[in-house]
Parts: structure tokens; sequence; C-alpha cells
């Protein structure tokens, strides 16, 4: 097995080692915290606080802008010391320690002894983190798959029977979606899937999500929602489904049948998705590109 030195001399730009530290057991306490979790934000957090509490800072602050992650303890201060963590090519992000003093050479290399125990189980999480994102993205669409779509449902289901918060389903059902695919080629299918993913998602509310439930089926849940706003929403994105044009292929139109169920306090909330599926059938069968509302 490695020793953690070998990381050090790796992982940190600008970083100059020191064998001595007085902080010997909190150290080893913080590389046993460190191996415990893979989740960013508890690593994070521990990390933080403890680096506060070795080296008395005002504020340690983490950041790493590609991947959209941010943590801070305390409130920023004037001095700082700053280091930006590498391991190979792979940039993890960056660590800012402030407080009202200036930061000694003998306490800055503290902080690099500390940074050092962070980099690999930080690349650890970083990599699950994006294992776990990819398992709930559809690879073709770039939005949330089948499997988040259960995770958020469940979710939803909570809220509602602890605190009766309401929430509408939607689903959307491309029209004749397999007359696309023998016309023009399962590659302008997949394009209209693209597309159609693209205008559901920019026609919601940001705070709603959009997952693709199967084939050129999508399901939008709608927080907060009762059965007259998820109408409206629907029939907004019926008529931008509608409106889309594909280059080159003029002729080509898509139409999508949608079916909308509210979550009921004398229903189980478990029923409402199988409500909009019921609602999604009678849209089918009373002509397609309509919006039908489970009752
Ligand atoms: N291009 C492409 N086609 C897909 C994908 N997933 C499913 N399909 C196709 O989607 C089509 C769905 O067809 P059907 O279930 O018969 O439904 P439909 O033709 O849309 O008819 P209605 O829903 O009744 O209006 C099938 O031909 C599938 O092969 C995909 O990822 N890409």
């Amino acid at each position: 097995m490695k020793s953690p030195n070998t990381a050090k001399v790796i992982g940190i730009e600008g970083y100059r080692f020191s064998e001595q530290t007085s902080e010997r057991l909190e150290i080893a306490n913080l590389a046993i915290k460190l191996q415990q979790t893979l989740e960013i934000a508890p690593l994070l957090q521990s990390f933080c606080a403890e680096t506060a509490a070795i080296i008395p800072c005002d504020s340690v602050r983490f950041a790493n802008k590609s991947r959209d992650l941010f943590f801070q303890t305390g409130e920023e201060q004037l001095h700082r010391c700053r280091y930006r963590l590498a391991l190979e090519e792979d940039d993890l992000g960056e660590i800012e320690c402030t407080r009202q003093q200036p930061f000694t050479i003998k306490e800055t290399q503290a902080i690099e002894n500390l940074l050092s125990l962070l980099i690999y189980p930080l690349r650890n999480a970083l990599l699950y983190q994006k294992a776990v994102a990819e398992a709930h993205r559809d690879p073709l669409t770039q939005i949330a798959n089948r499997a988040a779509f259960n995770e958020a449902l469940n979710r939803e289901i909570c809220a509602f029977n602890r605190h009766h918060t309401e929430f509408s389903i939607m689903v959307i059902d491309i029209d004749y979606f397999k007359q696309i695919n023998d016309t023009y080629g399962h590659l302008v299918g997949d394009q209209v899937l693209k597309e159609v993913a693209t205008t559901i998602r920019n026609t919601i509310r940001r705070s709603d999500e959009v997952f693709r439930y199967g084939g050129e089926e999508f399901v939008v849940i709608l927080s907060n929602t009762n059965i007259a706003g998820a109408r409206f929403i629907g029939e907004r994105v019926r008529r931008e489904l509608k409106q889309l044009a594909f280059k080159n292929y003029e002729q080509l139109q898509v139409t999508a049948s949608i079916g909308i169920a509210a979550s009921n306090t004398l229903v189980d909330a478990d029923k409402t998705l199988h409500h909009a599926d019921k609602a999604l059938y009678e849209a089918k069968n009373t002509g397609r590109d309509k919006v039908a509302v489970y009752a």
C-alpha cells in the first residue's frame, strides 16, 4: 500500500512537504474520517471542519467550478492561502483557508499535510459521483432516466404523505413515432427524441424535471402543482412540440399526446402515475395531439 506521502508529492501544485507536524493525532483521525465516505458533501464538510479545528482558520472553502461544487465553513477574512488540487490530469478543485492574521510557514505546511490526505478520497468521491450521475442519465437525450424518475417519484410521494404537498404527473408520448422512424430512419428518430426532450425541459419550470421514461415516452413531475396548473403546462408543452421544425425535413411534424393526474388526499399517491397513464390512453384513443386529465 502506498504511504500518504506519495499522494502529497503527486497531488498538490506549489506544494512543499514537511514531515514535521505537531497534530499527528488529529491528522490520523482526519485520515480515517476521509476514508469513510464516497459522498462529496460529508467528505468536504469533514475536511473543512477538521482543518479549521487543527489550524486556526476563520473559513475553509472548497470549489470545483466545472462540477458545480462549492462548500464553505466560517466567514472569509483578509489573509488567505489557496491550493489547486490536481491528480495526474484531473483537476479536483481549489481549497482556500482564510483568517484575520497571516499564516505562518509552519501553518501552511500543516495545511498541505492535511490536503495530502484529502486528494485520493476526493478523487474517488468525484469518480463515484460521476458514475452515479451517469447511471441516472439517459445517454441519448442527456436528461434523467427511469431510475432517476423512480427515486424522484418516491421522494414526492413521501413529501405528499407527510405534508400533503400536492403534485401532478404529466406523461408525454410522441404520436406515431414508429412511422417517423420508418419514414425518416432511426437517426432522425433519435434527433426527434433529443429535440422533444429539450423542448419539454425548456417549457416547464426550472424546478420541475423531465425524465425519459421509455422509448418515446417522457414524464414530468410537477411539484406543488394542482390539476389546473398541470393542465395549463401540459397544453403549453403540446403546443411547443407541435411547432418543432427539423432542418432538411420540412414535412416532418411531431405531435404528442399527454396524460395528466394530480395527487389526491383521498387516493393513494402511489396511484398518480397509473392515473396519468390512463389519461394518456384516453388522449391517444380520442385523436392524439391532446392533453387529457384523469378525473
Ligand atoms: N429512433 C429511436 N426509436 C426508438 C427509440 N426507442 C424506441 N423507439 C421506437 O419508438 C417506436 C414506438 O412505437 P409504438 O410504441 O408503436 O408507438 P407509436 O408509433 O408512437 O404510436 P402511438 O404511441 O400509438 O402514437 C418503436 O418503433 C421503437 O422502435 C430510440 O431510442 N430511438
